[in-house]
């Protein structure tokens, strides 16, 4: 298995562009499954997860094709890419594509609402938590599905298709609001989706899927009105930028001091991510769609916060957070709300000297002057670029083990932070 090598105590100097959303890109492509049309996406990441979503939408018979070529890409893949469900020849998703991408259970949307019926793996719980799928299932049921749980796979059927309804989620999920307004994109009648996710991940699917044909209205808002459509057909539609991404680069820049520019982004997306690291002492300009992140030699102040729904602080940037934390004058709170064992990069940050107290769902960091560069792993995405941003500022020699993780977010990491001036490579195993 691959490593990351890191000789930490590098500052951070110079330009990162910054790659399209995973977390917009994989609903995005499973749109593709509500028209026969085509649907061109322009500012796709190159991600072992886009990998492994095209292989799942294959299975159900989508054509992905890819065109252009990414600037600077080691790997091969263009940025483009065309997705074509001419004719679903399957509408299950087997437990073994399934239980390697959690987001590949989003596809019930699509099958059910096009082919009034879908048979999907449940996707079971990951390293971050339990993660139930029971707002997905209640949503559909409410647009009029059938819904049975048999042998492990949520089987949905309609007789007469989805007949549009009120949707209030419980709280707010990110995946159950994608996959709502995929189905009752199809719905007969009007939909209205209350307490919606408001990520600028579902506003822009909802943008794709307006383009695609479909009525939305409120994406980016709590409530979420859509009139249904007999329809969809092809679009062409460009990628959001990434603010994960975005927000983990600026808190390796704010960890290592210097002065990075993060291009082709929106400060707008990063919410309570940016007012946090202001709050730490970091220096951030807002340029039209860049963010230039600087430390200017101040030291790190500790903060307090709570991850939430956007526009709060996103939990995809708590375990980067604490990272940079871990080297404040002072003591931090973090706390995680969204998902219940996101703590999984505590134990490994100790390994490198960080000093973090855990209690229920707070984390309490005491900021330290230096870390010591340890052999460290991690078990899930966040986590493990946390290590990474760790590992930049500490003492000596830091591997990451499991770097499938970060293949599965992060296009070009090594890449994009050598060109910053970090000594960090990849050990081929
Ligand atoms: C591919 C993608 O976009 N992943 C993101 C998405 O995950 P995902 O969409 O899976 O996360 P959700 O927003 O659904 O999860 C929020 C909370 O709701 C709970 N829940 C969710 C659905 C359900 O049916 N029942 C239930 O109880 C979850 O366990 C969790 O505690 O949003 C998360 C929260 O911003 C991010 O961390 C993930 O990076
Ligand atoms: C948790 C994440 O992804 P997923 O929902 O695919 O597990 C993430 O992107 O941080």
């Amino acid at each position: 298995m691959d490593k990351i090598r890191i000789v930490g105590g590098n500052t951070l100097n110079g330009t990162i562009p910054i790659s399209g959303a995973k977390n917009a890109t994989l609903p995005l492509m499973i749109a593709s499954l509500a028209t026969a049309e085509t649907l061109t996406l322009h500012n796709v990441p190159g991600l072992q997860d886009v990998v492994t979503l095209s292989r799942i939408l294959g299975n159900h018979g989508v054509d992905y094709a890819v065109a252009g070529r990414r600037s600077g890409a080691k790997r091969g893949y263009g940025s483009t890419v065309k997705l074509t469900a001419g004719e679903i020849v399957d509408t299950t998703a087997p437990y073994d594509l399934v239980r390697r991408m959690r987001a590949s259970f989003w596809v019930i949307g699509p099958l059910l609402a096009r082919m009034g019926q879908a048979r999907v793996s449940l996707p079971g719980g990951c390293a971050i938590g339990t993660r139930p799928v029971d707002f997905f299932l209640d949503a559909l049921s409410s647009l009029g599905a059938d819904i049975d749980i048999e042998q492990g796979y949520a089987v949905a059927e309609t007789r007469n298709g989805l007949v549009g309804n009120r949707i209030a989620f419980p709280r707010v999920s990110v995946g159950a609001t994608h996959v709502a307004m995929m189905a009752a994109a199809l719905a007969k009648g009007e939909s209205v989706i209350e307490n919606a996710a408001s990520e600028p991940e579902v506003v822009d699917v909802a943008s794709c899927l307006n383009a695609m044909g479909a009525k939305i209205e409120g994406a980016g808002t709590r409530t979420i009105r859509i009139q249904g459509v007999d329809v969809l057909h092809g679009a062409e539609h460009s990628v959001v930028p990434d603010r994960i991404e975005t927000g983990t680069y600026a808190m390796a820049a704010a960890m290592t001091g210097g002065n990075v520019t993060l291009t082709g982004t929106r400060a707008e997306h990063l919410g309570a991510a940016l007012d946090t690291l202001e709050e730490a002492g970091v220096s951030i300009e807002r340029g039209a769609d860049s963010l230039t992140i600087s430390r200017n030699g101040n030291g790190l102040m500790p903060v307090e916060v709570s991850t939430e729904p956007f526009p709060g602080f996103p939990t995809d940037l708590q375990a980067q957070l604490m990272a940079l934390m871990t080297m404040a004058q002072g003591t931090s709170t973090i706390k995680e709300t969204i998902f219940e064992n996101r703590f999984m990069h505590v134990a490994e940050l100790a390994r490198l000297g960080a000093s973090i107290r855990l209690d229920g769902q707070n984390a309490y960091v005491e900021g330290q002057p230096s870390l010591t560069g340890a052999e460290v792993m991690a078990t899930d995405l966040r986590a493990s670029v946390s290590l990474v941003i760790a590992g930049l500022a500490a003492e000596g020699e830091t591997t990451v083990g499991r770097v499938y993780h970060l293949d599965r977010g992060f296009e070009n990491l090594e890449e994009k932070l050598s060109a910053c001036g970090a000594q960090i490579e990849r050990l081929a195993a």
